[in-house]
Protein backbone atom coordinates (compact mmCIF):
# COMPACT_ATOMS: atom_id res chain seq x y z
CA UNK A 1 0.00 0.00 0.00
CA UNK A 2 2.59 2.50 1.04
CA UNK A 3 5.03 1.36 -1.85
CA UNK A 4 7.58 4.29 -1.82
CA UNK A 5 5.75 6.88 -0.63
CA UNK A 6 7.58 9.03 1.23
CA UNK A 7 6.90 9.36 4.92
CA UNK A 8 7.96 12.51 6.98
CA UNK A 9 8.10 12.28 10.26
CA UNK A 10 7.86 15.90 12.43
CA UNK A 11 9.08 15.40 16.00
CA UNK A 12 11.00 12.20 17.14
CA UNK A 13 10.23 11.59 20.91
CA UNK A 14 8.36 8.93 22.21
CA UNK A 15 6.10 9.00 19.35
CA UNK A 16 8.10 9.72 16.55
CA UNK A 17 11.02 7.10 17.52
CA UNK A 18 8.37 4.23 18.05
CA UNK A 19 6.31 4.38 14.97
CA UNK A 20 9.62 4.49 12.94
CA UNK A 21 10.82 1.69 14.80
CA UNK A 22 7.27 -0.14 14.24
CA UNK A 23 7.21 1.00 10.49
CA UNK A 24 10.64 0.02 9.87
CA UNK A 25 10.73 -3.46 11.64
CA UNK A 26 7.12 -4.49 10.06
CA UNK A 27 8.55 -3.78 6.70
CA UNK A 28 5.50 -1.40 5.85
CA UNK A 29 8.27 1.66 5.20
CA UNK A 30 11.85 0.99 4.30
CA UNK A 31 14.78 3.49 5.69
CA UNK A 32 15.45 5.71 2.50
CA UNK A 33 11.43 6.15 2.29
CA UNK A 34 11.30 8.00 5.71
CA UNK A 35 12.85 11.54 6.09
CA UNK A 36 12.80 12.64 10.26
CA UNK A 37 12.68 16.22 11.99
CA UNK A 38 13.81 17.34 15.40
CA UNK A 39 14.02 20.50 17.42
CA UNK A 40 17.71 18.64 18.10
CA UNK A 41 20.39 16.86 16.55
CA UNK A 42 20.96 14.96 20.10
CA UNK A 43 17.22 13.89 19.71
CA UNK A 44 17.82 12.76 15.88
CA UNK A 45 21.42 11.27 15.83
CA UNK A 46 21.01 7.74 17.54
CA UNK A 47 17.71 7.40 15.35
CA UNK A 48 19.59 7.52 12.21
CA UNK A 49 22.84 5.89 13.49
CA UNK A 50 19.86 2.54 14.33
CA UNK A 51 17.75 3.26 11.22
CA UNK A 52 19.92 4.89 8.91
CA UNK A 53 16.79 7.57 7.81
CA UNK A 54 17.02 10.98 6.40
CA UNK A 55 17.18 13.14 9.79
CA UNK A 56 17.10 17.13 9.47
CA UNK A 57 16.24 20.15 12.33
CA UNK A 58 14.38 21.69 9.51
CA UNK A 59 10.72 20.58 9.12
CA UNK A 60 10.17 22.34 6.07
CA UNK A 61 12.48 20.41 4.79
CA UNK A 62 10.74 16.73 5.51
CA UNK A 63 7.21 18.44 4.12
CA UNK A 64 8.90 19.19 1.07
CA UNK A 65 10.60 15.99 0.36
CA UNK A 66 7.40 13.78 2.08
CA UNK A 67 3.92 12.82 0.77
CA UNK A 68 2.69 11.81 3.73
CA UNK A 69 3.74 14.13 6.63
CA UNK A 70 3.01 12.59 10.41
CA UNK A 71 2.84 15.65 13.04
CA UNK A 72 4.42 13.84 16.37
CA UNK A 73 4.88 16.95 18.25
CA UNK A 74 3.20 18.13 21.52
CA UNK A 75 0.24 19.62 21.36
CA UNK A 76 1.08 22.70 22.36
CA UNK A 77 3.43 23.86 19.66
CA UNK A 78 1.38 22.18 16.62
CA UNK A 79 0.07 25.59 16.22
CA UNK A 80 3.86 26.95 15.91
CA UNK A 81 5.01 24.17 13.72
CA UNK A 82 1.82 23.94 11.33
CA UNK A 83 2.18 27.60 10.85
CA UNK A 84 6.12 27.12 10.25
CA UNK A 85 5.24 24.74 7.34
CA UNK A 86 1.91 25.73 6.01
CA UNK A 87 3.71 27.44 3.08
CA UNK A 88 4.32 23.67 1.56
CA UNK A 89 0.93 21.93 2.84
CA UNK A 90 -1.55 21.36 -0.26
CA UNK A 91 -3.63 18.66 -1.83
CA UNK A 92 -0.60 16.86 -2.55
CA UNK A 93 0.30 15.78 0.61
CA UNK A 94 -1.24 13.49 3.20
CA UNK A 95 -1.28 15.49 6.67
CA UNK A 96 -1.65 12.68 9.98
CA UNK A 97 -1.85 14.75 12.99
CA UNK A 98 -1.38 12.50 16.24
CA UNK A 99 -1.43 15.54 18.69
CA UNK A 100 -3.55 14.50 21.48
CA UNK A 101 -7.28 17.36 21.91
CA UNK A 102 -5.91 18.60 18.40
CA UNK A 103 -9.36 18.93 16.77
CA UNK A 104 -9.50 18.67 13.05
CA UNK A 105 -11.63 22.02 12.82
CA UNK A 106 -8.59 23.56 14.54
CA UNK A 107 -6.16 22.94 12.01
CA UNK A 108 -8.35 23.73 9.29
CA UNK A 109 -8.65 27.06 11.19
CA UNK A 110 -5.59 28.04 11.25
CA UNK A 111 -4.33 26.68 7.91
CA UNK A 112 -7.29 28.20 6.34
CA UNK A 113 -6.66 26.15 3.06
CA UNK A 114 -7.92 22.45 1.85
CA UNK A 115 -6.12 19.69 2.86
CA UNK A 116 -5.85 15.97 3.12
CA UNK A 117 -6.13 16.30 6.85
CA UNK A 118 -6.44 12.93 9.02
CA UNK A 119 -6.19 12.79 12.42
CA UNK A 120 -5.04 9.64 14.39
CA UNK A 121 -4.71 8.46 18.01
CA UNK A 122 -2.09 6.02 18.45
CA UNK A 123 -0.52 4.70 21.77
CA UNK A 124 3.46 3.89 22.83
CA UNK A 125 2.70 0.38 22.09
CA UNK A 126 3.28 1.09 18.30
CA UNK A 127 7.31 0.65 19.21
CA UNK A 128 6.40 -3.43 19.31
CA UNK A 129 3.85 -3.23 17.21
CA UNK A 130 0.73 -3.82 19.35
CA UNK A 131 -0.48 -0.46 19.49
CA UNK A 132 -3.88 0.55 19.34
CA UNK A 133 -5.25 3.40 17.17
CA UNK A 134 -8.13 5.11 16.03
CA UNK A 135 -8.05 7.45 12.65
CA UNK A 136 -10.22 10.27 11.67
CA UNK A 137 -10.73 11.92 8.44
CA UNK A 138 -11.21 15.43 7.75
CA UNK A 139 -13.48 17.11 4.97
CA UNK A 140 -11.00 16.99 2.12
CA UNK A 141 -9.21 13.16 3.29
CA UNK A 142 -10.99 10.82 0.99
CA UNK A 143 -10.70 6.93 1.07
CA UNK A 144 -7.61 6.34 -0.19
CA UNK A 145 -5.57 8.37 2.50
CA UNK A 146 -8.03 6.46 5.20
CA UNK A 147 -6.41 3.04 3.57
CA UNK A 148 -3.11 4.25 3.81
CA UNK A 149 -3.05 5.67 7.14
CA UNK A 150 -4.56 2.37 8.46
CA UNK A 151 -1.19 0.83 6.34
CA UNK A 152 0.67 2.56 8.23
CA UNK A 153 -1.11 2.08 11.68
CA UNK A 154 -1.89 -1.50 10.97
CA UNK A 155 1.92 -2.16 10.48
CA UNK A 156 2.62 -0.83 14.05
CA UNK A 157 -0.49 -2.44 15.29
CA UNK A 158 -4.24 -2.44 14.90
CA UNK A 159 -6.53 0.66 13.88
CA UNK A 160 -9.84 1.24 13.99
CA UNK A 161 -12.04 4.37 11.90
CA UNK A 162 -14.18 6.56 13.58
CA UNK A 163 -16.46 8.56 11.83
CA UNK A 164 -17.11 11.32 14.65
CA UNK A 165 -14.44 12.95 15.05
CA UNK A 166 -15.65 14.13 18.72
CA UNK A 167 -14.56 11.06 19.99
CA UNK A 168 -10.94 11.00 19.76
CA UNK A 169 -11.19 12.76 22.97
CA UNK A 170 -13.08 9.98 24.88
CA UNK A 171 -10.06 7.18 22.42
CA UNK A 172 -7.39 9.40 23.87
CA UNK A 173 -8.53 8.58 27.50
CA UNK A 174 -8.89 5.18 27.18
CA UNK A 175 -6.54 3.36 24.74
CA UNK A 176 -4.26 6.54 23.95
CA UNK A 177 -3.75 6.96 27.68
CA UNK A 178 -4.34 3.51 28.73
CA UNK A 179 -0.61 2.38 28.36
CA UNK A 180 0.76 4.24 31.74
CA UNK A 181 -2.67 3.20 33.38
CA UNK A 182 -1.42 -0.55 32.93
CA UNK A 183 2.01 0.59 33.61
CA UNK A 184 1.16 1.87 36.77
CA UNK A 185 -1.12 -1.86 37.83
CA UNK A 186 2.15 -3.87 36.77
CA UNK A 187 4.37 -1.36 39.05
CA UNK A 188 1.56 -2.31 41.25
CA UNK A 189 1.03 -6.13 41.33
CA UNK A 190 4.87 -6.22 41.12
CA UNK A 191 5.52 -4.42 44.28
CA UNK A 192 2.50 -6.69 45.65
CA UNK A 193 4.91 -9.70 44.37
CA UNK A 194 7.73 -8.06 46.31
CA UNK A 195 5.54 -7.65 49.54
CA UNK A 196 4.06 -11.82 49.54
CA UNK A 197 7.78 -12.66 49.18
CA UNK A 198 8.93 -12.77 45.92
CA UNK A 199 12.30 -11.02 44.40
CA UNK A 200 11.24 -7.85 42.40
CA UNK A 201 12.60 -9.19 38.94
CA UNK A 202 10.44 -12.38 39.31
CA UNK A 203 7.26 -10.17 40.46
CA UNK A 204 7.63 -7.75 37.52
CA UNK A 205 8.37 -10.83 35.01
CA UNK A 206 4.75 -12.71 36.23
CA UNK A 207 2.75 -9.46 36.84
CA UNK A 208 4.20 -8.60 33.08
CA UNK A 209 3.44 -11.62 31.79
CA UNK A 210 -0.37 -12.06 33.42
CA UNK A 211 -1.19 -8.59 31.53
CA UNK A 212 -0.11 -9.96 28.22
CA UNK A 213 -1.53 -13.77 29.21
CA UNK A 214 -5.07 -12.27 29.91
CA UNK A 215 -5.06 -9.33 26.77
CA UNK A 216 -3.89 -12.21 24.19
CA UNK A 217 -6.67 -14.48 25.64
CA UNK A 218 -9.40 -11.52 25.09
CA UNK A 219 -8.32 -10.67 21.79
CA UNK A 220 -7.68 -14.63 20.65
CA UNK A 221 -11.31 -16.54 22.12
CA UNK A 222 -13.52 -12.69 21.77
CA UNK A 223 -15.04 -14.04 25.13
CA UNK A 224 -16.48 -11.46 27.19
CA UNK A 225 -13.83 -10.05 29.89
CA UNK A 226 -16.45 -11.23 32.61
CA UNK A 227 -16.78 -14.62 31.27
CA UNK A 228 -13.12 -15.18 31.28
CA UNK A 229 -12.43 -13.31 35.10
CA UNK A 230 -15.39 -16.47 36.01
CA UNK A 231 -13.34 -18.77 34.26
CA UNK A 232 -10.30 -17.85 36.69
CA UNK A 233 -12.20 -18.01 39.80
CA UNK A 234 -12.22 -21.27 41.49
CA UNK A 235 -15.43 -21.78 44.21
CA UNK A 236 -14.02 -20.52 47.73
CA UNK A 237 -11.01 -20.18 46.03
CA UNK A 238 -8.17 -17.11 45.99
CA UNK A 239 -9.11 -15.03 42.72
CA UNK A 240 -12.07 -14.53 44.21
CA UNK A 241 -10.51 -13.23 47.05
CA UNK A 242 -7.98 -11.00 45.75
CA UNK A 243 -11.70 -9.39 43.66
CA UNK A 244 -13.50 -8.73 46.05
CA UNK A 245 -10.69 -6.61 48.07
CA UNK A 246 -10.73 -4.66 44.15
CA UNK A 247 -14.40 -4.15 44.47
CA UNK A 248 -14.16 -3.38 48.10
CA UNK A 249 -11.24 -0.90 46.98
CA UNK A 250 -13.66 0.48 44.00
CA UNK A 251 -11.20 -0.52 41.29
CA UNK A 252 -13.67 -0.13 38.18
CA UNK A 253 -15.32 3.48 39.35
CA UNK A 254 -11.63 4.76 40.03
CA UNK A 255 -10.55 3.61 36.14
CA UNK A 256 -13.89 4.72 34.83
CA UNK A 257 -12.96 7.95 36.30
CA UNK A 258 -9.00 7.77 35.16
CA UNK A 259 -10.63 7.84 31.14
CA UNK A 260 -13.15 9.80 31.87
CA UNK A 261 -10.24 12.21 33.54
CA UNK A 262 -8.13 12.37 30.49
CA UNK A 263 -11.15 12.60 28.03
CA UNK A 264 -11.96 15.76 29.53
CA UNK A 265 -8.11 16.95 29.69
CA UNK A 266 -8.42 16.27 25.98
CA UNK A 267 -11.56 18.16 25.24
CA UNK A 268 -9.52 20.92 27.55
CA UNK A 269 -6.85 20.91 25.13
CA UNK A 270 -9.16 20.55 22.26
CA UNK A 271 -11.13 23.67 23.39
CA UNK A 272 -7.64 26.00 24.02
CA UNK A 273 -6.19 25.21 20.70
CA UNK A 274 -9.44 25.71 18.67
CA UNK A 275 -9.89 29.32 20.38
CA UNK A 276 -5.78 30.09 19.94
CA UNK A 277 -5.82 28.84 16.29
CA UNK A 278 -8.39 30.86 15.66
CA UNK A 279 -6.73 33.95 17.14
CA UNK A 280 -4.27 32.90 14.58
CA UNK A 281 -1.93 32.24 18.03
CA UNK A 282 0.28 29.83 17.71
CA UNK A 283 2.44 30.04 20.85
CA UNK A 284 0.55 27.85 23.96
N1 LIG B 1 3.38 9.56 24.36
C1 LIG B 1 2.28 8.89 24.04
O1 LIG B 1 2.03 7.79 24.56
C2 LIG B 1 1.34 9.44 23.03
C3 LIG B 1 1.52 10.72 22.51
N2 LIG B 1 0.64 11.20 21.57
C4 LIG B 1 0.84 12.52 21.00
O2 LIG B 1 2.03 12.45 20.20
C5 LIG B 1 2.66 13.72 20.19
C6 LIG B 1 4.10 13.54 20.59
O3 LIG B 1 4.08 13.02 21.90
P1 LIG B 1 5.43 12.42 22.48
O4 LIG B 1 6.15 11.67 21.41
O5 LIG B 1 5.11 11.72 23.75
O6 LIG B 1 6.24 13.79 22.80
P2 LIG B 1 7.80 13.95 22.92
O7 LIG B 1 8.03 15.26 23.62
O8 LIG B 1 8.42 12.71 23.44
O9 LIG B 1 8.27 14.10 21.39
C7 LIG B 1 8.12 15.29 20.69
C8 LIG B 1 9.45 15.57 20.02
O10 LIG B 1 9.31 16.74 19.23
C9 LIG B 1 10.45 17.55 19.46
N3 LIG B 1 10.17 18.93 19.13
C10 LIG B 1 9.93 19.96 19.96
N4 LIG B 1 9.75 21.10 19.25
C11 LIG B 1 9.87 20.75 17.93
C12 LIG B 1 9.81 21.47 16.70
N5 LIG B 1 9.57 22.78 16.69
N6 LIG B 1 10.01 20.80 15.56
C13 LIG B 1 10.26 19.47 15.55
N7 LIG B 1 10.34 18.71 16.68
C14 LIG B 1 10.15 19.36 17.85
C15 LIG B 1 10.76 17.35 20.91
O11 LIG B 1 12.09 17.78 21.19
P3 LIG B 1 12.39 18.34 22.68
O12 LIG B 1 12.22 17.15 23.58
O13 LIG B 1 13.81 18.82 22.57
O14 LIG B 1 11.39 19.43 22.93
C16 LIG B 1 10.58 15.84 21.02
O15 LIG B 1 11.75 15.17 20.66
C17 LIG B 1 1.89 14.61 21.16
O16 LIG B 1 1.05 15.48 20.44
C18 LIG B 1 1.06 13.63 21.98
O17 LIG B 1 -0.16 14.22 22.40
C19 LIG B 1 -0.40 10.45 21.09
C20 LIG B 1 -0.60 9.20 21.59
C21 LIG B 1 0.22 8.62 22.60
O1 LIG C 1 -0.45 12.25 27.90
C1 LIG C 1 -0.66 12.74 26.76
O2 LIG C 1 -1.17 13.85 26.56
C2 LIG C 1 -0.31 11.88 25.57
C3 LIG C 1 -1.53 11.66 24.67
C4 LIG C 1 -2.00 10.25 24.96
C5 LIG C 1 -0.89 9.64 25.74
N1 LIG C 1 0.01 10.55 26.01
Amino acid sequence: MLNNKKIGMIGTGNMGNALIDGLIRSGAAQPENIICSDASERQLEPIKEKYQVATTTNNIEVVKAADIIIYAIKPQIMASVLKETADYLDMSKLIISIAAGVPLAAIESLLEKDLRLIRVMPNVAVAVREGATAIAAGGHADQDDVKLTMAIFDSVGKSIFIKENYLMDAITGLSGSGPAYIFMIVDALADAGVKVGLSRNDALVLASQTILGAAKLLLETGDHPGQLKDSVTSPGGTAIAGLHTLEKGGLRTTLINAVEAATNRSRELGDAMIKNFANGQTQP
